[in-house]
């Protein structure tokens, strides 16, 4: 499809072949990111990764992230902070348990999700008040619905200085309250590093001011750009882990078979006297199934992150000039009868059975981490972090609505954002299930 806003041309992409157009077969002409107002403002003039332009300081940047911060090896040293994390969460809910609590999972999840992001990138956990007096989520919020809104000035660069709906304003807001933010915790970590090297950490801040120190980087690499990758790092690791895993709990919330069965898996596999961990999720394919489904049916970044065309190009008999900008819409493939044509509507993880797609960008038809060049490149820590709770609050855990709701009327509406959450809380009652105590 073909929409022309403002001065920009947009195509968006619904149909495996297309996504496999833009994303392997031309994947270098569509691999930058259209110029973006919020990234301007809240991620230093787009010295992100998430949101800069294709070029050496985009490739440079990637390398480095997945070397040193998104490695298997670096994501595996985390592995311990992730368990004690589990593991006071486990024991908050069986107090709830015992006393027959409805417990706000949303922001359970959320809130396990900010503190373990937190960790591994700052070092420690942080208090909402400690950030801002409204709290992280609320000021990640407001940071991704800028990013999501639709911005005059991105589409008419010319009036974007008018800043007509007053989202300029609002940017600038919020970026000084995650500058600040950066700021005291880059500081803190300088006062570390002069008390002497045992005291680090090795989180990422340690690993990002090491680098700068060192001078090694061929490239330029000072405080603002490390500010600039913390800050990617935080808001792209905490709110699609957690949004992933609120939407697979309301589905197994709403499918009290699947949700057993998954259960029956993790008793055999794992059985009830210990708590599952990290290593056993190796075992767990039917977890693996569901977690597919749940991202097929609700992926986290619908639209994935814009792309933008480098050079002019002609893809399948049409032109697309320069400095197009590309949307796959993963939402609409993953519901497309044509491409599952059975009951694509409903929640069935029994659909891949026997099938040999996955999650790592190779099949067009399930691009939940999109593919190619600007593909997620914290596909593992993700993943990781969504089987790990999933398995954990499951295993540990039965599950039941509040104020005897019926599965079948669990709202699941949703609320659109760069990244596409629940529009309601999930509200659940815990039942803690393991002999262990
Ligand atoms: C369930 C969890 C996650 C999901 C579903 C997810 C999904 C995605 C998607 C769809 C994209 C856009 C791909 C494109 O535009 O073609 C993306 C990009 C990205 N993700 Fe993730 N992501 C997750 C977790 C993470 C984590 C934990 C991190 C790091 C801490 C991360 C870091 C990034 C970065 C830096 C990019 C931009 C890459 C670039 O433009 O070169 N993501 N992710």
């Amino acid at each position: 499809m073909y929409l022309k806003l403002g001065l920009v041309d947009n195509i968006i992409a619904s149909s495996p072949h297309a996504a496999e157009q833009f994303l392997k077969t031309y994947d270098q002409k569509f691999a930058s990111r259209p110029p973006h107002e919020v990234s301007k403002y809240i991620m230093y003039d787009q010295k992100n990764l998430s949101f800069g332009t294709y070029g050496p300081y985009w490739r440079n940047m990637r390398k480095l992230c997945t070397l040193e911060l998104l490695s298997t090896t670096k994501i595996n040293s985390f592995q311990s902070l992730r368990r004690e994390e589990l593991n006071l969460l486990v024991e908050t809910l069986k107090t709830k348990s015992h006393e027959k609590c409805v417990v706000d999972l949303s922001e359970i999840v959320t809130r396990l999700s900010v503190d373990m992001s937190c960790r591994m990138i700052f070092g420690k956990k942080y208090k909402d008040e400690e950030f801002d007096g409204r709290g992280f989520k609320c000021v990640v919020n407001e940071g991704m619905q800028l990013a999501a809104a639709p911005n005059i000035g991105d589409f008419f660069p010319y009036i974007g200085k008018l800043d007509l709906q007053g989202l300029v304003k609002r940017m600038k807001e919020i970026s000084k309250v995650f500058d600040k933010f950066l700021e005291k915790i880059i500081d803190e970590h300088e006062e570390i590093y002069k008390k002497g090297q045992d005291q680090i950490n090795n989180d990422f801040v340690d690993t990002m001011l090491n680098i700068m120190k060192s001078g090694d980087t061929e490239f330029q690499f000072d405080r603002g750009h490390v500010k600039a990758i913390l800050l990617d790092m935080l808001l792209a690791s905490m709110d699609t882990s957690a949004t992933a895993i609120d939407w697979i709990l309301s589905e197994l919330l709403r499918q009290p078979n699947i949700l057993q069965k998954l259960q029956k898996e993790l008793e055999e596999k794992i059985g009830m006297t210990r708590m599952m961990e990290e290593l056993d999720l190796n075992n767990l394919e039917y977890l693996d199934m569901i977690i597919k489904e749940s991202l097929r049916l609700h992926p986290v970044a619908p639209l994935l992150i814009p792309h933008q065309s480098i050079e002019d190009c002609i893809i399948d008999g049409y032109f697309i000039p320069k400095n197009s900008r590309i949307m796959v819409n993963t939402y609409a493939i993953g519901r497309d009868p044509k491409v599952w044509p059975n009951n694509p509507d409903e929640f069935i993880p029994e659909r891949f059975v026997g099938s040999s797609i996955d999650l790592r960008g190779r099949d067009f038809e399930l691009l939940s981490f999109g593919s190619g060049r600007r593909s997620c490149p914290g596909l593992h820590l993700g993943l990781t972090m969504v089987r790990l709770v999933v398995a954990r609050l499951v295993h540990c855990f039965d599950w039941e609505l509040p104020n005897g709701m019926l599965p079948e009327d669990l709202d699941m509406g949703e609320e659109f954002g760069l990244v596409t959450t629940r529009a309601e809380h999930l509200m659940a009652i815990p039942t803690y299930r393991l002999s262990f105590k």
